[in-house]
């Protein structure tokens, strides 16, 4: 659990970014935090604190709050990408231009690209092949249930590292690991960037039937059938069953869908409740991945032919107007399956 003299940096200062920072801060590390709104840098630098996403809780003074993307990532062995998934490629497209060779980039990101239903490390490959296909980089995931928070407080959390390389996914684990924050290791990538992606939409669901009244029978129902539609997509796209099993699968699941904290959770809730997707999104200060994750989701899954009953309602709700309570319906009234 020892400080070792890896120089890492955290792109993203939301909720996530300020959490895996604090928890490197706390280890000795000084880290630059990176944020694109210069005004939110500035208010993190003179208060020590980000008010924004994670208020109430000091930040060390390990922790560097910095717009300049360059000198965050200038000379560093390890950067962890915590932006959301909409604007991932854009600033990934910055970072690697200032990255060294053989540097490690681990995307704590959950979310799948929806131009071109990439996973975060597909896009970090990409973006290489194109702009500098002469570096060696590293790409990781760090992904598992884990409200920013909660690992802000310290409070005890695990999670897992995957990278294709195990040596590597190690040599990541053992940096971020903390007394309070356990780390597992994995090679199975995909596993875990389809699991972390796609439980924000179970969890959307989890909301809905929270919101319409429904019960706790109803909400194990959605975690255990939201869990087999992934694990069947995500297997199909050369994943490991066993990690669907895991931290990132159905761990990652039931805290979403039972989590009071969850930002997908809390948009179904609202959904059920009868609002409209647009005036919630709106009102939200953070991101939730699930909204635009169940259209890349869909497209995902219709393209590699997987069928996927829970994600085909949730995108009828968010992006056809279909009603929530006909949703159900319409899952109940399905075609009897053997489980
Ligand atoms: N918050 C959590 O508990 C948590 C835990 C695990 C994983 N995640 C994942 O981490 C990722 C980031 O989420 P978060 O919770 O930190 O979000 P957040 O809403 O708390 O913060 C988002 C941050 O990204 C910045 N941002 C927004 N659009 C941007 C763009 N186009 N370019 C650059 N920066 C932009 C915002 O200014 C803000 O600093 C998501 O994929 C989320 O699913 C979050
Ligand atoms: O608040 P949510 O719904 O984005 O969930 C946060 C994390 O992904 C929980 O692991």
């Amino acid at each position: 659990m020892a400080k070792n003299n890896t120089r890492i940096a955290v792109i993203g200062a939301g909720s996530w970014g300020t959490a895996l920072a604090m928890v490197l801060a706390s280890k000795g590390y000084t880290v630059p935090l990176w944020g694109h709104d210069t005004s939110h840098i500035e208010s993190i630098r003179k208060k020590g604190e980000n008010t924004r996403y994670l208020p109430g809780l000091s930040l060390s003074k390990n922790i560097i709050p910095t717009e300049d993307i360059d000198k965050a990532v200038r000379g560093y062995d390890v950067i962890c990408m915590v932006v959301p998934s909409h604007g991932f490629r854009k600033v990934y497209e910055k970072v690697i231009l200032s990255l060294k060779d053989g540097a490690s980039v681990v995307s704590a990101v959950k979310g799948i690209e929806n131009d071109t239903l990439m996973t975060m490390t597909q896009v970090m490959e990409d973006v290489r092949n194109r702009l500098t296909p002469e570096k060696t980089i590293h790409t990781a995931v760090l992904s598992g249930p884990s409200f920013a928070k909660e690992v802000a407080e310290k409070i005890p959390t695990a999670i897992t590292m995957g990278c294709k390389r195990l040596d590597i996914a190690v040599m990541l684990q053992q940096l971020f690991v903390t007394e309070t924050f356990r780390v597992y290791a994995s090679t199975d990538v995909i596993g875990l960037e389809i699991s972390a992606a796609l439980k924000n939409i179970v969890a959307v669901a989890a909301g809905i039937c929270d919101g319409l009244g429904y019960g706790l029978n109803t909400r194990a129902a959605l975690i255990t059938r939201g869990l087999a539609e992934i694990t069947r997509l995500g297997v199909a796209m050369g994943a490991e069953p066993a990690t669907f099993s895991g931290l990132s699968g159905l761990g990652d699941l039931v805290l979403t869908c039972t989590g009071s904290l969850s930002r997908n959770r809390t948009v179904g809730l609202k959904l059920g409740q009868g609002l409209q997707l647009d005036d919630i999104v709106s009102e939200m200060k953070m991101v939730a991945e699930g909204v635009k994750t169940t259209r890349s989701g869909y497209e995902l899954s219709r393209k590699i032919g997987i069928e996927m009953p829970i994600l085909e309602q949730i995108y009828a709700i968010l992006y056809q107007g279909k009603n929530c309570s006909d949703a159900v319906r319409d899952l109940l009234k399905r075609e009897l399956k053997v489980e």
